[in-house]
């Protein structure tokens, strides 16, 4: 089984949300995780179709996801949609913007909208908010893992919290999809 994490970073912030969530994924046994860093260049379109979920990461631009990330979404019209190859796959999504609020939630909503205009089963975070820094989902959202980064290395930020936070999400989505795989059969 294998949960695919397509993101995309500009600076390195929301790659380390990526790499939590990859982490949450194989926490759980016999779940394998894959990235697909947009930044590298083509997108494995084979290798997407034969996962069996997709987390979506992007960092908060302009209130929305980042430029790189809306081209794939435009490129998977041709490859995924028109063939509806990931019909019915669960999907995901986790943010990053340097405000805390940042308007982030439209990016979530983007997501979340365009998972649904695949077929694809959209899974939120199913946390309270955290009630200080330290603690999951210390920025409250329910439609996908929120980060949000100070100007500064990615060493730094973003901070422990919401990378946990991306690596629960992660755990989610792969025991929600291996239970929908094996009620399947
Ligand atoms: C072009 C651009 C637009 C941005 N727009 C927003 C924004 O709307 N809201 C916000 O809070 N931060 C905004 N930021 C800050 C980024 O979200 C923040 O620096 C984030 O950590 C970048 O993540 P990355 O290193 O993965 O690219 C913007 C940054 C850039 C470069």
């Amino acid at each position: 089984m294998q949960v695919a994490i397509l993101f995309d970073s500009g600076f390195g912030h929301t790659a380390k949300q990526a790499e939590a969530a990859a982490a949450g994924v194989e926490s759980v046994k016999g779940v394998k995780a894959r990235l697909f860093a947009i930044a590298d260049g083509d997108i494995d379109w084979e290798a997407l179709e034969a996962s069996d979920a997709i987390i979506f990461g992007s960092p908060t631009y302009n209130g929305s996801v980042s430029a790189r990330f809306k081209a794939v979404m435009e490129q998977s019209t041709r490859t995924a949609w028109l063939p509806q190859k990931w019909r019915n796959k669960v999907a995901a999504g986790f943010t990053n913007s340097g405000a805390m609020h940042g308007d982030k939630l439209n990016s979530l909503i983007t997501m979340a909208l365009f998972a649904a205009q695949h077929g694809m089963i959209w899974v939120g975070l199913d946390l309270f908010p955290g009630k200080g820094p330290e603690e999951r989902n210390r920025v409250g959202g329910w439609l996908g893992a929120m980060a949000q980064s100070n100007d500064e290395s990615p060493e730094l930020s973003p901070i422990k919290s919401d990378l946990e936070t991306a690596a629960y999400l992660g755990a989610r989505v792969a025991e929600i999809t291996r239970q929908l795989l094996t009620s399947a059969h």
